[in-house]
C-alpha cells in the first residue's frame, strides 16, 4: 500500500471557560474554526478528566458483554442500536472493523436500553452524560446562530432533545485490535466520510490514536476526498468537533463540514490496539426548517434532509460496489 501523505494543519484549541463573559470572543474563534478546517477541540467545556474515564469505563463494559446479550439491543434504521462488522462506507465498499451502540434521548430507544439485569444503571449512567453533552452542543449552537445572524436560540429549539421523536444520537464505538504483521487485508476502522448531522462532539482516549482529516471540500453537494491527510491527537480530556453536512448547507457552505476517518493501521506508528471512541451527533428535529441566509439551498425539514443524507449515502455505495465488483 502507497504511504500516506501527511500535512500539518493547525487544528484550533478553543476554551469554554467564562462562557457567558467570553461569549464573543469564543464565537470569534468558532466561526474562524468552523470556515477553515472544520474542526477544532474544547477545553474548559466543563466535563473533567474523570467524567470521562467514567463514561468509557460504562461503555467498555457494554462492549464486555457475550454478543448475545448485545444482539437483544439491535441497530436499527432509527439509527439506535448495536451493531457489529456492519457498517460499509462508500468511501472503503468494506465493512469498518468495529463494533457500536448508538442511543438516542426518545421514544426511538424503547426495547433498545440494555437491560439492568445485563449492565446495572446503564440508561441513567448513559443520559445522564448525553445531557451534559448537550449543554456544551447548545453553547456551541449560541455561537453560530449569532454567527449567522439567527436569533440566538434558533438551533437549540431546532435540535431539542425533550421532544420524543429527538434524533439526537450518542455512539459508543469499539474498534477490534488488529494484527500488527501484514496479512494482506485492509482492516478499515472508520472509512472516510463526512458526518451529516449539525456538529459532532467526539470524546478520544490517550494513546488510543487513528483519527485524521482531510479538509478541502467547497460545497456539501460534493463527494471528493482529496489525499492529503492530518492526523487529530487523541487526549482523554479534549473534546474534537467537526461541523456536520447539516451545518455546512444551513450556513450556504461557508462552514466546512470536512473529510475524516479512523485509519486502517498499516504503517509505522499507528495504532493496533483496541481502540474506544464516544460520538455525539447533533440532528435536527424532524420539523425543524433548515435554509440559510443567503437561501443558496432550497429550504427542506430537518427528516427530509436526513432522508436525502442517507439516500446520497447509499447511492455513493451502490456506485463504489459496482466499481469494486467490475474492478
Ligand atoms: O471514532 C472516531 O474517532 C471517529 C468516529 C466517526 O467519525 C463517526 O462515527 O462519524
Ligand atoms: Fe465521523
Amino acid at each position: 500500500m502507497a504511504q500516506t501523505r501527511y500535512v500539518d494543519r493547525p487544528i484550533p484549541q478553543i476554551s469554554l471557560k467564562d462562557f457567558d463573559n467570553r461569549i464573543n470572543e469564543i464565537t470569534t474563534e468558532l466561526i474562524s474554526a468552523a470556515e477553515n478546517v472544520g474542526f477544532f477541540t474544547l477545553i474548559d467545556h466543563g466535563l473533567s478528566k474523570e467524567d470521562i474515564e467514567s463514561i468509557f469505563m460504562t461503555s467498555k463494559s457494554f462492549f464486555e458483554l457475550p454478543d448475545e446479550t448485545k444482539k437483544t439491543v439491535p441497530w436499527n434504521t432509527n439509527n439506535v442500536g448495536w451493531e457489529k462488522n456492519s457498517q460499509i462506507r462508500p468511501s472503503t465498499g468494506k465493512p469498518d472493523s468495529k463494533e457500536s451502540y448508538q442511543l438516542q434521548f426518545g421514544d426511538n430507544m424503547k426495547g433498545l436500553w440494555v437491560a439492568d439485569e445485563h449492565l446495572a444503571g446503564f440508561q441513567t449512567t448513559a443520559l445522564e452524560f448525553m445531557h451534559r453533552v448537550q449543554g456544551i452542543s447548545d453553547k456551541l449552537m449560541r455561537c453560530f446562530a449569532r454567527g449567522l445572524g439567527f436569533p440566538e436560540e434558533f438551533f437549540i429549539k431546532c435540535h431539542d432533545v425533550a421532544r420524543p421523536d429527538s434524533q439526537t444520537t450518542m455512539r459508543l464505538l469499539h474498534y477490534f485490535a488488529l494484527p500488527e504483521e501484514a496479512d494482506g487485508k485492509v482492516y478499515h476502522r472508520a472509512g472516510a466520510h463526512a458526518d451529516w448531522d449539525f456538529l459532532t462532539l467526539l470524546f478520544q482516549k490517550e494513546g488510543q490514536s487513528g483519527l485524521e482529516i482531510c479538509p478541502g471540500r467547497e460545497s456539501v453537494t460534493e463527494f471528493g476526498i482529496g489525499d492529503e491527510w492530518t492526523k487529530v491527537e487523541a487526549k482523554t480530556g479534549e473534546i474534537v468537533c467537526n461541523i456536520g453536512d447539516l451545518l455546512m448547507s444551513w450556513s450556504d457552505d461557508r462552514f466546512k463540514s470536512t473529510f475524516h476517518r479512523v485509519k486502517a493501521p498499516c504503517e509505522s506508528g499507528d495504532y493496533f490496539g483496541d481502540r474506544y471512541s464516544i460520538a455525539y451527533f447533533n440532528q435536527p428535529c424532524k420539523d425543524a426548517l433548515i435554509q440559510g441566509p443567503l437561501k443558496k439551498y432550497p429550504m427542506v425539514t430537518g427528516a427530509q434532509f436526513t432522508d436525502s443524507a442517507m439516500k446520497r449515502n447509499f447511492a455513493a455505495l451502490q456506485e463504489k460496489l459496482k466499481a469494486v465488483a467490475a474492478a
